[in-house]
């Protein structure tokens, strides 16, 4: 094994003008300074009714490659939560804050207008769904949100709507569609400093994952009742999209975005435009990464394990980057782009941290193994504090790189919650972390 070290071999740190906002020590209210620094709180989702949805039929447009057993995938979420709790770590459970949202009139309106779309159930069904799921408790509310609903479920809660679209379904057919992705909690919104970014999404399956965001971040008392910017329009946002998997927040008024299958350079563009308004960033660094399922964002590839270091995939290589700044021009800054050939992305990186150099840790492994370990999340950490991190059990070489690098490794079973595709830091949504 070896570690590789870009530059030089040597550490000394460059002062770097941070935002006075970067620098905000931890309070009450949501607040993301860092990738590594120590884990506050966090947003999770338990896997659900909504994993049962998945056939080998629908598995692939949900965007699932294997069926998973709900129930093993239970315990090792409930491991997972298990290990963010001894590390201090408020943990929230998302169906949870939905539930206590949709106890506020505008939230629950907000959340049925945008679920009962008439353009996806049609005009003739869309204003009774409505109304049959305004009928329900909160907390069925949720389920049926996060869940979905087959026409054999909706026919023992009602009678047959008059509706072509539902008259058209098999009994065993959806009417709404689950969500089986918000097991991923960390794309569909992301904090960065002292905002939130609540993200379009690329793939169909994933878009109506930011209604419940929405909601809960305008409506949920927690968040409500305390002051933060919005980085995005959410669900307005089209072409603009960004997900959470690929932005690391690198500290100190930086950040890393990975422009992948998911995450546009349009998207890259408005969330460094509203974050240098703010005065939250003043740096952003774009990475151009290929387009394809395996590396679909940028946290399957390469995440931050302590101030300068990070686990990397082999078989990334080096990609052209950007780095973006604010040019000061009166009350809207405009956007200053410079662009590096592929070998100068680790340098990139690091001037934004105000680092000579990154460590960049990546295990010696043949090619073979290298892409197992990675198609399962090898390089999927989620860190606690610096130097300390969760990955999956599944990935042995890279967990035992990371120790033999000094890194502190929890690990949890992955043999079922990996085959989503995501790992620890995908399964996690930070609101509370600190600065380093
Ligand atoms: N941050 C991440 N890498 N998230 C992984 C998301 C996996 C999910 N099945 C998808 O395809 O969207």
């Amino acid at each position: 094994m070896v570690e590789t070290v870009t530059d030089s071999e040597q550490t000394t740190e460059k002062a770097v003008p941070g935002s006075p906002l970067a620098q905000r020590p931890h309070q009450s209210g949501p607040f993301v300074g860092s990738e590594v620094g120590r884990l506050r709180q966090v947003i999770v989702h338990r896997p659900g009714v909504e994993l049962l949805r998945l056939t080998p039929e629908t598995k692939h447009d949900l965007l699932f490659d294997d069926l998973l057993w709900v129930r093993r995938a239970q315990e090792e979420h409930d491991q997972f939560c298990h290990v963010l709790r001894e590390a201090g770590a408020d943990v929230l459970y998302l169906d949870t804050l939905l539930t206590e949202t949709l106890s506020v009139p505008q939230a629950r309106q907000f959340v049925l207008d945008h679920t009962f779309d008439e353009r996806l159930f049609g005009p003739a069904a869309a204003p009774l769904l409505r109304e049959l799921a305004d009928s329900m408790p909160h907390a069925d509310l949720a389920e049926l949100v996060i869940s979905g609903l087959t026409k054999r479920e909706l026919l023992e809660l009602t009678a047959e709507p008059r509706s072509v679209v539902i008259h058209a379904l098999a009994m065993d057919d959806l009417v709404v569609a689950p969500l089986p992705n918000h097991l991923f909690t960390r794309d569909a919104s992301c904090w960065v400093y002292d905002g939130v970014a609540v993200n379009s999404m690329q793939k169909p399956a994933r878009i109506r994952e930011a209604i419940t965001y929405e909601a809960i971040y305008r409506w949920h008392p927690r968040f409500a009742s305390t002051s933060w910017q919005r980085w995005s329009d959410g669900l307005t946002d089209g072409q603009a999209t960004v997900e959470g998997g690929d932005v690391l927040v690198l500290g100190d008024g930086a950040v890393l975005v990975g422009m992948s299958e998911r995450t546009t350079p349009q998207g890259v563009e408005r969330l460094a435009k509203r974050l240098f308004a703010e005065g939250s960033a003043d740096r952003v660094v774009a990475l151009s990464m290929p387009k394809s399922r395996e590396f679909m964002h940028l946290d399957t590839v390469m995440t931050m394990v302590d101030e300068r270091s990070f686990i990397e995939y082999a078989g990334l290589g080096t990609l052209p980057s950007y780095t973006i700044t604010p040019r000061e021009n009166g009350v809207d800054p405009e956007l200053k782009i410079q662009d590096h050939p592929p070998e100068r992305m680790h340098a990139a990186i690091a001037d934004a941290l105000g680092l000579d150099h990154l460590r960049i840790l990546t295990p010696e492994q043949d090619l073979h193994s290298a892409a197992r370990e990675q198609w399962d999340d090898g390089c999927n950490a989620l860190a606690l504090e610096p130097g300390v991190v969760i990955t999956y059990d599944r990935t042995p070489t890279s967990n035992a790189f990371l120790r033999d690098s000094g890194i502190e490794v929890h690990e949890v079973p992955g043999a079922e919650l990996g085959r989503g595709r995501g790992g620890p830091r995908c399964m996690s949504c930070p609101t509370q972390r600190d600065p380093v």
